[in-house]
């Protein structure tokens, strides 16, 4: 009898305030490369390292996450860090996802800015532990500079950036549309068009 293969589950955690084309794109060369069955986008409640800003009310940002991903078959939304609220650690998702998906290999993705300040996250050494941390390269970045530069420990370095996956080098961030939109350029190519909708109709980052 064939043998099962284990189910691969991809976390994409960001404020996504909002969701933007460089979220999706990044997205999808997750699923490709790491051949993931699925990839699971979860918005933080309120982000560890960002709580000087309050973002956009939660049911907006995981509203426009449900438009952006609705016709791709391999991406999914949770709603786990806003029910839960308070301040998002990823080490409770984990968790929480370890318990809801027994079997299957979690794969965190993260953006290699993040990821060299990881050993300052809470409980990073069960994080490490408990699932396969990914570190996305853009086209432009040195992954070796970065790993020399950066303050993890070593052994830490070694696996995490042995792990590295190359992304598409796409200059669009969340603050940038927040700073259109507040300027009254357009956002239009930047999200996609149900998002565009969707932010007009709420009249948000206005
Ligand atoms: N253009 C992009 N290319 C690759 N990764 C990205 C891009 N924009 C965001 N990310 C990654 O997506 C994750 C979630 O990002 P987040 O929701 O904070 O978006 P952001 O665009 O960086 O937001 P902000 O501009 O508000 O800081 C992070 O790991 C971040 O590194
Ligand atoms: O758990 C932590 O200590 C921790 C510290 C910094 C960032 N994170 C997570 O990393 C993801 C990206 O964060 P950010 O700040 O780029 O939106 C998001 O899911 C955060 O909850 C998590």
């Amino acid at each position: 009898m064939e043998e099962k293969r284990t189910e691969r589950i991809g976390i994409f955690g960001g404020s996504f305030d909002p969701v933007h084309i460089g979220h999706l794109i990044v997205a999808q060369d997750a699923v490709e490369q790491l051949e993931l069955d699925q990839l699971i986008f979860v918005p933080a409640a309120v982000s560890p390292l960002k709580q000087d800003r309050a973002p956009v009310d939660g049911r907006h940002r995981l509203e426009m996450l449900r438009l952006a991903t609705a016709d791709h078959l391999r991406f999914d939304v949770s709603d786990i860090e806003l029910v839960r609220g308070g301040v998002s650690y990823t080490i409770d998702t984990i968790r929480q996802l370890k318990f809801e998906h027994p079997g299957a290999e979690l794969f965190f993705i993260i953006g290699m800015d993040s990821m060299v300040d990881l050993h300052r996250w809470h409980c990073s050494k069960e994080l490490l532990e408990s699932c396969t941390v990914v570190p996305l390269a853009r086209g432009g970045e040195c992954p070796g500079k970065v790993a020399a530069e950066s303050g993890l420990p070593s052994g830490w370095k070694e696996k995490l950036f042995s792990r590295l996956i190359r992304i598409h080098e796409i200059e669009v961030s969340a603050s940038e549309i927040r700073m259109r939109i507040a300027e009254g350029l357009s956002i239009q190519t930047l999200v996609p068009p149900e998002v565009e909708m969707y932010i007009a109709e709420h009249n948000l980052y206005t």
